[in-house]
């Protein structure tokens, strides 16, 4: 069955709308990971950004003390996202280390290599292995000699997917914005020709398949049936949205039963 990552960068970005005693540290990173995990959710995900919109570097340092061994959720799965070529960074009163600095004091379970720039309002593209896949190379290398699962975030293309095995990544997260909103648009069959010829590609590349970006409990199953082998989703915006209205953990039981059904 398709495993769900609990991505909590909205809960975050509500935390850090409040200073002071009125809302200070709420919502708890936390305590929302030990609730997902808890339910059934493999892990949790962040994405810190250079600004310090949302998920902190400290929000990363939180799980991953939580998530160590004897620790209260060992054996959960910390997946940090975010772009390698981001430098350390100051924005207001928030230092930001730099992305690889994150990620070489954490090394999670899972670092998932995204192209957005410092100022992007969300992720919403791949990358462009023309452009970054010599210098991406060394940096995946480093990350694997880590102990970090390896992910880079991709469009549904079977030239990025080999790109991605190239330069020796264990898996690519198919990026499936662009599917989201055709299901809503109601035709969606194009976009999933797409992810499936992608995941198949992956397949015969030794590549696990990942897949993340405006999955929600409507559009889920449809794509999880239509494309082979996902091995692991993201979810965030559409289950935390969710969880406000049916608790965090009934959200993440929702999601998960529509990965049971469609794994049936
Ligand atoms: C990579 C991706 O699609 C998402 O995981 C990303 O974390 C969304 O970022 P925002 O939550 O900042 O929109
Ligand atoms: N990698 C996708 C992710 O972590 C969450 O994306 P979204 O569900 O917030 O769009």
């Amino acid at each position: 069955m398709t495993r769900l990552s609990v991505n909590f960068n909205k809960a975050a970005l509500m935390r850090n709308a409040r200073t002071g005693s009125t809302g200070a540290g709420r919502p708890n990173v936390g305590r929302l990971a030990r609730v997902a995990v808890g339910a059934g959710a493999v892990g949790a995900t962040l994405h810190p950004r250079p600004d310090g919109r949302h998920a902190l570097a400290a929000d990363v340092e939180t799980l991953r003390a939580l998530m160590g061994r004897g620790a209260p959720l060992d054996g959960a799965e910390l997946n940090v996202e975010g772009n390698p070529f981001e430098g350390p960074a100051r924005h207001g009163d928030y230092d930001f280390p730099g992305f690889m600095e994150i990620l070489r004091a954490a090394r999670p379970t899972q670092a998932t290599l995204v192209p957005d720039a410092a100022g992007q309002r969300t992720s919403d593209h791949g990358w462009d292995f023309a452009r970054d896949g010599a210098r991406l190379g060394p940096l995946v290398e480093e990350l694997r000699g880590l102990g970090c699962r390896v992910s880079l975030f991709v469009d549904p293309d079977p030239e990025a997917v080999r790109a991605a095995a190239d330069v020796g990544a264990d898996r690519v997260e198919l990026y499936t914005g662009p599917y989201a909103w055709a299901h809503t648009a109601g035709d969606a069959s194009a976009l999933l020709d797409r992810h499936r010829a992608a995941a198949e590609a992956a397949a015969e590349a030794g590549l696990t398949v990942n897949a993340g970006h405006d999955l929600d409990l409507e559009n889920l199953g449809p794509y999880l049936r239509a494309v082979p082998g996902v091995a692991e989703v993201s979810i965030g915006q559409a289950l935390l949205a969710d969880a406000l209205l049916m608790g965090l953990e009934g959200a993440v039981r929702a999601y998960l039963k529509v990965l049971a059904e469609a794994g049936e």
